[in-house]
């Protein structure tokens, strides 16, 4: 079955005339022009967001004017397409991407960061990888596609989320409620989250794509102390700030359990083990002897470290109000990523009990538990599509392995309409490339946006 709605699929070639590749990679220019800012849960830049609206339609005419395709805006500035198939016995499928970007202030960047300048074959720009490179391959295609009469068999849904960077409270989870006050359960989504992966792993030399099947959770734990103030110049022994500073110290120094042996980590590494020449193919094939080793190993590296356990992450801390005066108060907050094998109140009780200080009182700001791994065995439907998908593709890509994203994604607030949830971005992506993801530099090439749009 699979197969041949593979094959059913791949009937429209998909080769790009010259045009069509120019106005492609314009249409991204355009798209990252418009700052569509998430700045804090419920603060965006509505103008851009609309304008952004206002550009969907202006670049995809053929999408907008088709009978067979209802859109809907949700929440204000969330747009929700669905594609009527003609055969409504199979279940529909829901392809996710979002059109806010993260704040980028324009030091340290080579072009401004919302100039969607090109240069030596790549298009900077914030979005240009999160993720508005889908928002708009994901139209593009189906816009050419429509242009080569394409009629889908499968109905399906596009759900493009606008406060994705602040927690998608206004749009994903919006879309996701009004789709279940219809009734609709989808056989799978598919969202960012992870890409085909370069150099991440220095004694593989070839790129492997990766295909998250679960996601890590979070927790935002505020951590106050309280103190008398007074004249700075009789100070106690300890301060608000010392003690506070002392137990976030603690959290920092003592990492979160290696969960190595319960997790996908390791049937990630036993499914590369054939990528990989001796010893390491040998290694990768026997973690029952040599998981101790590999675990350690993915400890030196921050993005390795973070598919092993639960990180600890400091990301604010404020406290003191003048100078000479001992201040009363200090917060700082830890931004906990839960490894799936853990819950939040088990990360709770671990980071109480590695601070140790009856002094520290805790609040909970947000938490969110791990996903649930969704199924990718021979009979998932969702993960076996996007596997064949690939490979046709890709195919110089040898191998397909399961994953655990370790960001969170909109893709969390779909659980109530399937289980199947897969996070896949077609996009080669280096250690390099993942520093811009919210960093400097975003960028993605030419000829990597021409292969999303396939
Ligand atoms: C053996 C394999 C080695 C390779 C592993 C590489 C894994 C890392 C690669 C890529 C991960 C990129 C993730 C991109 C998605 C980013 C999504 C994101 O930033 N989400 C926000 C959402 C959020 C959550 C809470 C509050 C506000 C926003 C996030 O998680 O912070
Ligand atoms: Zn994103
Ligand atoms: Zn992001």
């Amino acid at each position: 079955l699979r197969d041949a709605e593979h094959r059913r699929a791949s009937r429209i070639p998909s080769q790009f005339s010259q045009e069509e590749s120019v106005t492609m990679k314009e249409s991204l220019k355009g798209a990252i022009q418009i700052p569509t800012v998430s700045f804090n849960p419920g603060e965006f830049n509505t103008t851009a967001l609309a304008e952004f609206g206002e550009y969907m339609h202006r670049v995809f005419p053929t999408v907008f004017r088709t009978s067979f395709i209802r859109h809907e805006v949700v929440g204000e500035y969330s747009h929700l397409f669905t594609v009527q198939g003609s055969d409504p016995s199979l279940q529909p499928y829901m392809l996710l991407a979002h059109i806010d970007v993260v704040p980028a202030p324009d030091q340290g960047w080579e072009v401004p960061p919302f100039s969607g300048l090109e240069r030596d074959g790549f298009i900077y720009g914030r979005g240009t990888l999160d993720n508005k490179n889908s928002v708009m391959a994901i139209l593009q295609a189906l816009e050419l596609l429509l242009i080569r009469n394409y009629i889908p068999r499968r109905s399906f849904f596009i759900a493009l989320g606008h406060d994705e960077e602040v927690s998608g409270a206004h749009g994903a989870q919006k879309i996701s409620a009004l789709l279940q006050a219809r009734g609709v359960q989808v056989a799978f989504v598919v969202d960012e989250g992870s890409f085909i992966m370069d150099g991440f792993i220095p004694s593989l030399k070839k790129p492997f794509a990766m295909v998250s099947v679960s996601e890590k959770g979070s927790l935002d734990l505020m951590m106050e102390v309280n103190s008398t103030p007074g004249h700075s110049s009789a100070p106690p022994k300890e301060t608000s700030i010392g003690i506070l500073a002392a137990a976030v110290s603690r959290l920092e120094q003592t990492p979160m359990p290696n969960m190595f042996g319960s997790g996908l980590l390791k049937i990630t590494l036993q499914q590369l083990a054939k990528e990989f020449s001796f010893p390491v193919n040998v290694i990768f094939n026997n973690l029952w002897l040599f998981w101790p080793i590999v675990s350690r190993l993915m400890e030196r590296d921050n993005i390795s470290n973070a598919l092993v356990r639960t990180t600890t992450a400091v990301t604010m801390f404020n406290a003191g109000i003048k100078v000479n005066v001992i201040p009363p108060v200090a917060r700082a907050t830890v931004n906990f990523r839960i490894h799936p094998a853990q819950t939040v109140q088990e990360v709770i009780k671990l980071a109480k009990d590695i601070v140790v200080d009856d002094r520290v009182q805790y609040h909970v700001l947000e938490a969110v538990e791990p996903l649930p791994v969704s199924p990718f065995d021979d009979r998932a439907l969702g993960y076996q599509l996007i596997r064949q998908t690939i490979e046709s593709v890709f195919p110089e890509i040898s191998i397909v392995v399961p994953g655990t994203c370790i960001a969170q994604t909109d893709s969390r607030h779909y659980t109530n309409l399937t289980t199947g949830i897969y996070r896949f971005n077609p996009i080669y992506l280096t250690p390099q490339d993942f520093s811009g993801i919210h960093g400097i530099n975003e960028r993605i090439s030419v000829q990597a946006y021409e292969m999303q749009n396939r």
